[in-house]
């Protein structure tokens, strides 16, 4: 997988029953960087028969089963790689190991929940009550690096509370920080603390200076209201990253850069979304309810409690449609009309698109935006010099890196990419995007420059068999101006 850089990321916290995978591949969509699933109890994993992962053709993920009845313990979809972070609840070294091996192939990364302060877990030894015991603490995280973390090349990392005092919550992160781990997320409330009171952040910055030192990175979680938030917190404690929890559960479109959706819009946008990854229905409904807390009509939250079948659930969209003002079908009167075009050598691509022709072309067919994704191992600079070639086109020309792509893949209306980049065309498709894909020799040749035609070639008339005059065709013909149901 390789290892995680945690560095300006806005995160989904662990979350028990919300953090599944719809919620998790929503927040991808809506623009997390990263998502943490819930926390999963090493005992659940291992003991008795070991959980067994099964490939789930049906809907193109790995199902985590518990045998005998082989209930689905943990969903992961390949559009969540090198972005989730598996929760693992343990207070034994050798149960850690044995269950994050489990799973290791199939996230980027195992943090272990020294947090929670519920009775179940510190009862038995884990969450908060690790913060009791720092001796087996370092012991479970130096285990978990060593036998987990570097034999199979992904991160290692914990989610503590804050101590009673300053003092004793620094020299804690230290002895966190020798054990090499990668990062250390910080909730700023102390385990007696409720979610109610605020979050405590007046020695946030000896808590980063401390980690600075190690180089181990350090995220922040507690109160965060949403992704404009976030980022203000990264820069004032100059943090790694934040994670949001409650905000994400009452909405987790709060992670988009734009602001939030309704949360009838986000109500319908969960539904498919579970619905296509065939979510278990009772977590669906839970989480559903969650959003449609305080949003919706007392009838129709109260229809949607007493569901029992999807079909149930379908049924009540249907009719909030019909009898909500604030829902309905609606057109949605877009400015802008953005093409995505997301390949490999995005930086050739442009150089070879970026031609008079070309960007008339796509002015012709009315895209305003044109965005390009840069692949991470390609230089800034290749980008640079296009943007007022495109703005004397009234096209706005816009570069994103992987970190934003698949906020930008739900808001463009098309996206062109290859057939090998299978995690973006499986995001468009949930995204319910129109996708044009090529096959590595096609895109060989889009790269190609362009000619300058003349005006003659310009005729619509002109049938030319090149792929790029065949890639225009299919944009000039793609109907993107869609009506959207919500
Ligand atoms: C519904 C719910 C479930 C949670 N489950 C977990 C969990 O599985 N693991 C964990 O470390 N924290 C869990 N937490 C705590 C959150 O990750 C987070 O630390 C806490 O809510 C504070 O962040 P916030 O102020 O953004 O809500 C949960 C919180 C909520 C609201």
């Amino acid at each position: 997988m390789g290892l995680l850089n945690y560095s300006n990321k806005i995160c989904l916290a662990p979350m028990v029953r919300i953090g599944e995978l719809p919620t998790r591949l929503l927040a991808l969509r809506y623009g997390a960087n990263l998502v943490w699933g819930p926390e999963i109890v090493d005992k659940a994993l291992v003991g008795g028969t070991p959980v067994q992962r099964v490939v789930n053709d049906r809907v193109n993920c790995i199902d985590f089963v518990k045998p005998p009845t082989n209930k689905v313990l943990f969903r992961v979809h390949p559009l969540e790689a090198n972005r989730l972070v598996f929760q693992l609840g343990s207070a034994s070294p050798d149960l850690a190991v044995e269950s994050a091996k489990l799973v290791a192939n199939d996230v980027a990364g195992i943090d272990l929940n020294c947090g929670c302060p519920k009775h179940f877990s510190v009862h038995a030894g884990m969450g908060a009550g690790l913060l009791k015991e720092p001796d087996r603490l370092i012991s479970i995280l130096q285990a978990l690096v060593k036998e987990v973390g570097v034999p199979y090349n992904i991160s290692i990392s914990c989610k503590i509370r804050l101590l009673e005092t300053k003092e004793k919550t620094l020299a804690l992160i230290e002895r966190l920080c020798s054990t090499g781990i990668r990062a250390i997320t910080v909730h700023c409330r102390t385990a007696p603390m409720r979610n109610t009171e605020p979050a405590k952040r007046d020695y946030l910055h000896d808590i980063v200076n401390v980690c600075r030192k190690y180089g181990v990175s350090i995220l922040a979680n507690g109160d965060v209201s949403g992704h404009e938030d976030g980022k203000k917190l990264i820069e004032k404690y100059n943090l790694d990253g934040v994670l949001i929890a409650r905000a994400a559960e009452k909405n987790v479109s709060c992670l988009r850069s734009e602001g939030p959706l309704s949360n009838h819009d986000l109500a319908l946008d969960y539904l498919k979304m579970a619905l296509e990854v065939e979510n278990n229905f009772g977590n669906t409904k839970y989480c559903l309810t969650q959003i449609m807390q305080g949003a919706f009509r007392k009838d129709v939250r109260q229809a949607a409690q007493c569901a029992k079948s999807y079909d149930d659930l379908k049924k009540i969209f249907a009719l909030e449609q019909k009898h909500s003002d604030a829902s309905g079908t609606v057109s949605v009167s877009k400015h802008e009309k953005s093409i995505l075009f997301a390949f490999e050598n995005g930086s050739k691509l442009l150089k070879a698109f970026s031609t008079e022709n070309a960007i008339k072309q796509l002015a012709a067919a009315s895209f305003t935006k044109v965005i390009v994704y840069k692949s991470d191992n390609e230089r800034s600079e290749e980008y640079q010099g296009y943007d007022e070639k495109y703005r004397s086109h009234g096209i706005n020309l816009v570069i994103v890196s992987t970190d934003d792509l698949a906020s930008k893949i739900s808001q463009s209306d098309l996206i062109v990419c290859s057939k090998e980049k299978q995690s973006i065309s499986f995001e468009a498709l949930n995204a319910h995007k129109q996708i044009l894909q090529f096959s590595a020799a096609e895109i060989e040749s889009l790269c190609i420059p362009q000619q300058e035609s003349s005006k003659d070639d310009e005729s619509p008339n002109v049938q030319s068999h090149s792929i790029y005059d065949i890639l225009f065709r299919k944009i000039q013909s793609s109907n993107t101006n869609k009506e959207v149901a919500t």
